[in-house]
């Protein structure tokens, strides 16, 4: 048997769950493997006594009681790749009656995990169409046909509706496939359009089907003037099996005949297919309706994926043999090599060209331009300031080379760098000159002496010293560092000039890199000190040598006759702010914060909930005193009511009223005061209130200082604080922690519960067309029957 196997030809096996399954006559290798009982010796009753006889078939791959999952994953997982690249895929489920060929491709019948090939490779074309970039538009479209003997149904059309056997691939509907319910709802109604028949426990399907998706991508801006077109198909081929098996009792021959003269067909057009005569091959893809609509996507280069379902009982042992011969058969062909199916899209190609064309007139402009004009010349002193600008940020390191040269001419930028760096060696000399002079005998003396204090004692006291300082000294690395550039900046020229000394008496961990890579002139390993730093001399250790991370080494450029060394120390790289943070997070410092943030948190909402307190308290005095005054008032009237009215009646009424008046002129009195004091203590738990959200802000703003300082630190470069840093944050616990593990347990389960409905209601959809379409059916079947026959 042939050992082949190639990339675009698998051959799967998928083997049946069978109660009692027999394991004398078929044995499995490696999940590679499959040994078949010999059956002419099986059959022979006179080689009874011969030591039994197996036939090896290679396979890519057997899936015995594997989930549908892992059948997905290995079948058709990394082929998609290849979509987008214009190949096409052909996937191909073949068998016996009732092995499972539909559940394996679509599995509409069970519960989600159950889902077959098709649900799933829908999903995943959605998600890839998501994934693609901005400038490439990817459009899916998909197909759905039922072949038999002699038609064809467009399974996306309402039943009945034939279309014509040899102009299938012109007239097939093509759907938009846009979401996921939608297509599946598609899939569900052209299930229940196909022609079956009820068995013992399932529906089995009388035709082979094709569902096909077709995917095109094109480059929307232009720069590729054709649309990629490729195509996946999925072939549900009918039931084959032996006429009087108990699988296919319920089918009538001419059906079982049907389904195998399809599987004939297809093996007949793959040995067609390996003789390689293309003439032969066009005219042989007539056989049958179903070779003709894949055509080319058959004989050119696709990938194919076969899975063979068979099952392993002794009365199936000739139809599982057949079926395995044809899956050698299909391992052994090697498709040619395929003209990528290219379609050209007109519009795009006239837009692609004109862009070239004007690209191409642009170059040659700028071609004549360089060949026969000196740009320089005739630069207006506004370009020539920006030029400035663009070269000083360049030294500065805030752009890249290519920025500069994308605005500026090369011979431009020499020139300002020559002029610049003309400038500094200037202005070097000139401060040499104003420094101090200093005799080379005394030069020499401080060298020597130089050379004594740093005997290695000192030495290590100094680099101890320098471990102590280290960490005050790297928040002002930064500042201490002056470039080159600085001396150019017109800002940093008076400022810096005098203040940066190196004074390490050893060669710092920098300099010994440098100096391996060749960055570093020798002259720089020396203590190099100005002369008037000789007698008081003020020490200022650069912390470059103790710097933990290598990636923060920036470059140092040095030289020894410069009277003021410089360092300028340029990170590699800028770490991503939320790197940064993370590891800041870890940090002992960030610790102690959000301990002092989550006390003080707790502050805050005692003082805010005792300020409410008092404010409530507040409220109900006022409404006491707005009573009070309401009753006084009252009082008033009734007053002046008397005052109208005199008799003895009333006078007694005044008498009560006056005293009453009295009592609540008293009383409103004392809640006037207690208005007051309770005023007095609402604004005093204000205050209080005031300071811890003061101390709140005064922690965010310490922890945004300490976060810049530890990237300075860390990274030597400081960072900007882009998180800004909210209470759930700050506050974030295992508490929230929880909570968020809860939500998303609940959105898992909601998202289960969602789909099931989806499912479900699927279904009854599915249910709701079959049950219409088995009407239609038997109301021809009638039809058929009554029509009187011509004689
Ligand atoms: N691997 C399996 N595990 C469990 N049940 C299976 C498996 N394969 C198939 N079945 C069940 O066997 C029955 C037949 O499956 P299915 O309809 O997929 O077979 P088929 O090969 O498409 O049949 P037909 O050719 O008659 O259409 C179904 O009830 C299905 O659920």
């Amino acid at each position: 048997m042939s050992k082949s196997g190639n990339t675009y030809v698998k051959v799967f096996y998928r083997i049946f769950p069978t109660e009692k399954p027999s394991w004398d006559l078929v044995k499995l290798k490696n999940k590679k493997t499959i040994y078949l009982r010999n059956l002419q010796q099986l059959q022979d009753p006179s080689k009874s006594k011969e030591p039994a006889n197996f036939w090896e078939f290679e396979t890519d791959g057997i899936f015995f009681n594997d989930s549908q999952e892992s059948v997905y994953s290995e079948v058709i997982d990394e082929t998609l790749e290849r979509v987008s690249k214009g190949h096409n895929i052909i996937l191909t489920a073949f068998g016996q009656t009732g092995t499972g060929k539909s559940l394996t491709l679509s599995g509409l019948q069970l519960s989600e995990e159950d889902l077959g090939i098709a649900p799933r490779l829908i999903k995943h074309l959605l998600a890839l169409k998501e994934l693609q970039p901005k400038n490439i538009k990817m459009c899916i479209q998909m197909s759905y046909a039922e072949f038999s003997k002699t038609a064809v149904i467009d399974l996306l059309k309402e039943y009945p509706n034939s279309l014509e056997i040899w102009h299938t691939k012109e007239n097939i509907t093509k759907i938009k496939v846009k979401s996921e319910f939608d297509t599946m709802k598609l899939l569900y109604l052209g299930e229940a359009r196909k022609s079956i028949i009820q068995t013992n426990n399932y529906m089995s399907h009388l035709n082979t089907s094709v569902l096909t998706f077709y995917i095109t991508t094109r480059d929307i801006d232009f720069s590729y003037p054709y649309n990629i077109v490729s195509r996946i198909h999925l072939i549900d081929m009918a039931g084959a099996d032996t006429l009087g098996n108990s699988s296919c009792i319920l089918k009538n021959p001419a059906d079982v005949g049907s389904a195998n003269l399809f599987k004939l067909n297809m093996e007949l057009f793959f040995l067609c297919l390996m003789g390689k005569i293309p003439e032969l091959i066009r005219v042989k893809q007539r056989i049958s309706p179903l070779t003709y609509f894949l055509g080319g996507d058959l004989s050119n280069q696709s990938t194919m994926r076969f899975i063979a379902h068979v099952k392993i009982l002794k009365e199936n042992l000739p139809i599982t043999m057949s079926m395995l011969r044809f899956g050698q058969l299909l391992r052994g062909y090697q498709p040619r090599q395929k003209d990528l199916d290219f379609e050209v899209n007109t519009d795009y190609k006239i837009k692609f060209l004109q862009t070239q064309l004007e690209e191409l007139q642009k170059e040659k402009i700028q071609n004549s331009v360089l060949l026969n004009q000196d740009l320089t010349k005739n630069m207006n002193s506004d370009r020539m300031d920006h030029l400035e600008r663009t070269v000083n940020d360049y030294l500065k390191n805030r752009i890249t080379e290519i920025t500069v040269l994308s605005v500026a001419e090369a011979s431009t930028v020499f020139k300002l760098l020559k002029e610049m760096c003309n400038q500094c060696e200037q202005e070097k000399i000139k401060l040499a000159k104003e420094a101090k002079p200093i005799s080379e005998a005394s030069l020499h003396k401080f060298r020597r002496a130089s050379k004594g204090n740093l005997s290695s004692a000192s030495l290590r006291e100094k680099r101890s010293s320098m471990k102590r300082s280290s960490r005050r000294l790297s928040a002002e690395k930064v500042e201490k560092s002056t470039s080159v550039q600085s001396l150019m900046d017109p800002k940093y020229k008076s400022q810096n000039r005098t203040s940066v000394e190196i004074s390490s008496g050893s060669l710092t961990n920098i300099q010994k890199r440098l100096r391996s890579t060749g960055h570093l002139p020798k002259s720089a390993e020396r203590p190099s000190r100005p002369p008037s730093a000789v007698g008081g001399f003020h020490k200022r250790v650069s912390a470059i040598g103790k710097r933990k991370s290598t990636n923060s080494m920036g470059a140092a450029i040095l030289s020894e006759k410069s009277v003021h060394e410089t360092v300028v120390l340029v990170p590699d790289a800028v770490p991503e702010n939320q790197e940064a943070w993370a590891a800041y997070q870890n940090e002992q410092a960030y610790k102690n914060t959000l301990e002092e943030y989550r006390a003080n948190e707790g502050r805050i909402i005692d003082e805010y909930s005792e300020y409410l307190e008092e404010l409530k308290r507040l409220q109900n005095i006022k409404e006491e005193l707005e009573n009070m005054k309401f009753e006084i008032t009252e009082g008033e009237i009734m007053r002046k009511f008397n005052v109208c009215s005199k008799n003895k009646e009333t006078e007694l009424t005044e008498a009560i009223l006056t005293e009453a008046e009295t009592i609540c002129q008293e009383n409103m009195e004392r809640s006037q005061q207690s208005l007051t004091d309770q005023q007095e203590t609402v604004l005093k738990s204000q205050a209080e209130l005031k300071i811890y959200l003061k101390i709140r802000k005064d922690i965010k703003n310490q922890l945004t200082i300490d976060f810049e300082n530890y990237c300075k630190e860390k990274y030597n470069i400081p960072l900007p604080t882009l998180k800004t840093l909210s209470e759930e944050e700050m506050l974030k616990d295992t508490k929230h922690q929880s909570v968020s593990v809860k939500n998303d347990a609940e959105e898992k389960i909601n998202d289960i519960k969602k789909k099931s409905s989806q499912l479900s209601s699927l279904r009854k959809i599915m249910s709701k067309e079959k049950h219409r379409n088995d009407k239609i059916r038997q109301k021809s079947s009638i039809t058929w029957i009554n029509t009187p026959t011509k004689t």
